[in-house]
């Protein structure tokens, strides 16, 4: 296995007054127990822009995905700063369950509740604190059309989510996180168990969602990240080792590593 320097990279800096960040980390450092998996995530993640996470298996991509909506806060020690809309979202005082509805998360897995279509979006809105019905209605046809799913269940909205195909229960799971109308929308391999077709179908409904949210999305496919994400990070053994825009990583990419992963002679 060929070695690469760790401290060596290269990290694109917006400059602010063009571009709006959604979301941003500083000097970010994760450890399981003494085990240190993440070393200097130091990224910003623009608004109104997918931003696709790629590297190896092990590298840090879910770690460092995981912390930006403090979802490793029980299983791992998480150092530094994550800036959005000028709050450090990693410091005690931070309200998590509230902070969720700002930065939702897709799992790798579609994990819709055991219950009706409709109820999988409305249930946690009314947890939420919304009970009027024409809003709940409104709130659930408007995600599952963000979604790109309107069209293929509005016929049934009744009908248990899990009478659904994989693909249809991502789409779902996206909607779901909508629904709370998040700025920052997270997702971990959202495709990694879906055919092509409804691979396809994602990538549409990412590719719509773009206009108005910060996604930050993991991906093992990197045909998926260069079609349709905007700046791409690649990730080597716990550190962040490129950031650009992503037609720069796949065609001419700082940093040794980098080139030698995207064109498949690494490691
Ligand atoms: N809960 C955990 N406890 C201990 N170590 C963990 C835990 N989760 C991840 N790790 C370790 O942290 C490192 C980074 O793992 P992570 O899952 O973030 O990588 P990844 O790049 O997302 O990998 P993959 O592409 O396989 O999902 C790995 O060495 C992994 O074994």
């Amino acid at each position: 296995m060929k070695t690469y320097s760790l401290t060596e990279n290269y990290i694109h800096k917006f400059d602010s007054t063009k571009t709006t960040i959604g979301l941003a980390t500083e000097d970010l450092q994760v450890f399981y127990g003494d085990y240190h998996a993440m070393y200097d995530g130091n990224l910003q993640f623009p608004k109104h822009a997918i931003t696709a996470m790629i590297g190896a298996s092990g590298s840090g991509k879910s770690t460092f995905l995981r912390c930006l909506n403090r979802m490793n806060d029980d299983i791992a020690t998480v150092q530094g700063k994550i800036f959005y809309q000028g709050i450090d979202i990693n410091a005690s005082n931070i309200n998590v369950y509230e902070m969720r509805k700002h930065v939702g998360m897709v799992f790798q897995r579609p994990n819709p509740f055991a219950k009706s279509i409709f109820q999988n979006i409305a249930y946690p809105l009314k947890k939420a604190g919304i009970k009027n019905k024409t809003e709940l209605k409104q709130r659930v046809e408007k995600s599952l059309k963000q979604a790109a799913l309107w069209d293929e269940v509005k016929d049934d909205l009744k009908r248990s989510a899990l009478a659904l195909s994989g693909g249809q229960q991502q789409r779902l799971c996206i909607a779901r996180a909508l629904a709370m109308n998040p700025d920052v929308l997270l997702l971990d391999e959202p495709a990694s168990a879906l055919d092509p077709i409804s691979t396809g179908k994602l990538e549409q409904a990412l590719h719509d969602l773009q206009q108005q949210y910060t996604i930050i999305m993991v991906t093992h496919s990197m045909q998926q990240a260069s079609r349709i994400s905007d700046y791409t990070a690649f990730f080597h053994m716990g550190h962040v080792i490129e950031f650009d825009r992503t037609e720069n990583i796949f065609t001419k990419p700082h940093i040794q590593a980098t080139e030698d992963y995207i064109s498949g002679n690494f490691g």
